[in-house]
């Protein structure tokens, strides 16, 4: 394959031509007004998709031409990083990742050391990190549902239902949103285990979307041990395939080879499977694991007391009516075990901790104690679990699907900000922030440049969103400014300049910072590209993971 070498400036301006070519197809999603995009489907024949999210409509692009590709994926790099920590605010990470990308492509042109600008920028990163938290408010009256409805967009009723959620199970309970398949949004709460280890590969997904697995008619198999031969699972995954059920296997690992086989086969249809971490770390793993194993029915095997996979038989296995997993998390829902072993092993879990809640100062290692209470404290809230699903409805498969999308962004924002609390939104947060940096001593010429490349970045998100709303941005800044008020701003909703906490225009800090955050690191790759190797070849570039033949034969969604 012939190779094609591109030096300083002319890579430097093919990759920002890449990303202002995908930060502007992002950009026309971001706000209030933003409108959907309409996404082809990369396999043809299947039909087109509609999304508001920043993310996907990133993933979806690639570009023809190599240089500026490579400025796209920069930008997707962004998205998705932000994605897979915040969960919400990808757009305005890929606003500010544009931004500062222009400020520092412009500063090296002028012949800025890259050092010193990458120093500058650090600390300016830091110190608005900082300033965002100082800044938080903590959620209090309607606040989570005026977080969720930034991210509804003020439309249905995920937003109230997620109040609803969260007032039920607590900040730290499980809440998970699905698709409804009816036309209105619905809260239900059911009885559930959950606990904060996941899938053991993206392999098991059945909602690309949320990124997670849903299993309904669920046979638990719980395994102390790693599973080291697909063929071992071969009896009880057939056993239960047979009775029409699904097999979820709670273990400490799947070594490479069988996991995959498992996963093919269930790409295939042949099983219906899902592989999840077992609970708990260490050597509190098997406790954690007989209580899954009391909540569900089944019986742990565990290879060190002699107990053999492929001669279990399916009695060991116990129920749950469903089992929905992700990268982080699994629960499982309506479990099968037997009411009165379940409440009492919570009693003997409650007296346990009494008794170290019992004990005098200075008896047993203090740390040690603590974390024993800490675990059992878990294990209790596991174990007697509550678990809200909000339905997300829609008249037609792409509606609710471009609305679960949404809800998932919601949920996540009101976890980020039940972390975190909020600043107000509309890029008011971000803008404010500048004047934290205004307080920096400054050092050399560089150096400063670097600072201001994140300070002008921070005024973008405003300058974007005001301009989706029909609004000229240079007039709205100057009002802004003019106001002398941290919440003041516009609220695309009801048109108005006001006080946008008031108005319930919220963003949760965490998602601000990490979207900063993730945006100031495409600065390391901006820097480093002094000249660029391409390969010539023909087509369009190959799409990482994903395969058109599959695609057609899973149906699978392009968004994955
Ligand atoms: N009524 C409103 N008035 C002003 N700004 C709003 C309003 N509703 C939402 N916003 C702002 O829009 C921004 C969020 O837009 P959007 O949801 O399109 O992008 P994102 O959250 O960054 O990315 P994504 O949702 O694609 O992951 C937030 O800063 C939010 O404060």
């Amino acid at each position: 394959m012939s190779k094609r070498l591109v030096f300083d400036g002319e890579a430097r301006a093919g990759i920002l031509k890449g990303i202002d070519i995908l930060g502007r197809a992002v950009e026309t999603t971001y706000g209030y007004q933003g409108p959907c995009v309409m996404v082809q489907h990369r396999t043809q024949g299947l039909p087109p998709f509609f999304t508001r999210d920043g993310v996907t409509v990133a993933n979806s692009v690639v570009l023809g031409d190599r240089l500026a590709d490579l400025g796209a994926r920069m930008l997707r790099d962004v998205a998705n990083a932000v994605s897979r920590e915040a969960g919400d605010g990808t757009t305005t990470a890929v606003v500010l990742a544009r931004a500062i990308a222009r400020g520092l492509l412009r500063s090296l042109a002028a012949g800025a050391d890259p050092h010193r600008l990458r120093e500058g920028m650090d600390a300016a990163v830091k110190l608005v990190e900082d300033d965002l938290r100082r800044r938080a408010l903590p959620l209090q009256g309607d606040m989570v549902a005026q977080v969720a409805e930034v991210s509804m967009r003020k439309e249905g009723q995920v937003g109230r239902l997620l109040q609803q959620a969260y007032a039920e199970v607590g900040p730290d309970g499980a809440v998970t949103v699905e698709p409804g398949w009816t036309r209105a949004d619905t809260l239900d709460i059911g009885e559930g285990f959950r606990y904060e280890l996941g899938f053991l590969s993206p392999g098991f997904e059945t909602d690309p979307v949320r990124r997670a697995a849903d299993i309904e008619g669920a046979r638990v198999l719980l395994y102390h041990g790693t599973v080291t031969d697909f063929m071992d699972l071969i009896p009880l995954l057939e056993a239960v395939n047979e009775a029409g059920q699904a097999l979820v296997i709670a273990c400490d690992g799947i070594d490479e080879r069988p996991l995959q086989g498992l996963v093919m086969n269930v790409k295939r249809g042949v099983f219906r499977a899902l592989a999840v971490k077992a609970p708990g770390h260490g050597d509190r793993r098997r406790d954690w694991l007989d209580d899954l194993a009391t909540a569900t029915g089944a019986r742990v095997l565990v290879p060190e007391r002699g107990d053999n996979l492929e001669r279990a038989a399916p009695e060991v296995l116990g129920h749950a009516a469903k089992v929905v997993a992700d990268a982080d998390s699994a629960s499982f829902i309506g479990c099968g075990g037997d009411p009165v072993a379940v409440a009492r092993r919570v009693a003997g879990l409650g007296k346990e901790a009494d008794a170290i809640r019992a004990r005098k100062p200075g008896e047993g290692s203090p740390t040690g104690n603590l974390h024993d209470l800490e675990d059992l404290e878990a294990r209790i809230s596991a174990l007697v679990g509550r678990i809200a699903t909000v339905r997300v409805g829609g008249t037609t498969e792409p509606e609710i699907k471009e609305r679960l999308q949404r809800a998932e962004n919601a949920r996540r924002s009101v976890r980020a900000a039940l972390e975190e609390g909020v600043v107000p939104g509309g890029g008011v947060g971000l803008l404010q922030a500048r004047e934290a940096l205004g307080r920096l001593l400054l050092t050399d010429l560089d150096w400063q440049r670097g600072v201001a490349i994140v300070s002008e970045a921070l005024e973008q998100p405003f300058r974007a969103l005001v301009g989706n709303a029909g609004i000229n941005p240079v007039a709205a800044l100057a009002r802004i400014e003019a106001a002398g008020n941290a919440r003041f701003g516009y609220d695309a909703s009801s048109g108005a300049f006001g006080d946008l906490v008031a108005a319930g225009v919220l963003d949760p800090v965490k998602v601000l910072r990490l979207a900063l955050v993730q945006a100031a690191g495409i600065a390391a790759t901006v820097l480093s590209s002094g000249a660029v190797v391409l390969n010539e070849q023909s087509g369009l570039p190959h799409l990482p993971g994903f395969s058109a033949e599959w695609a057609a034969a899973t149906r699978e969604d392009p968004r994955a």
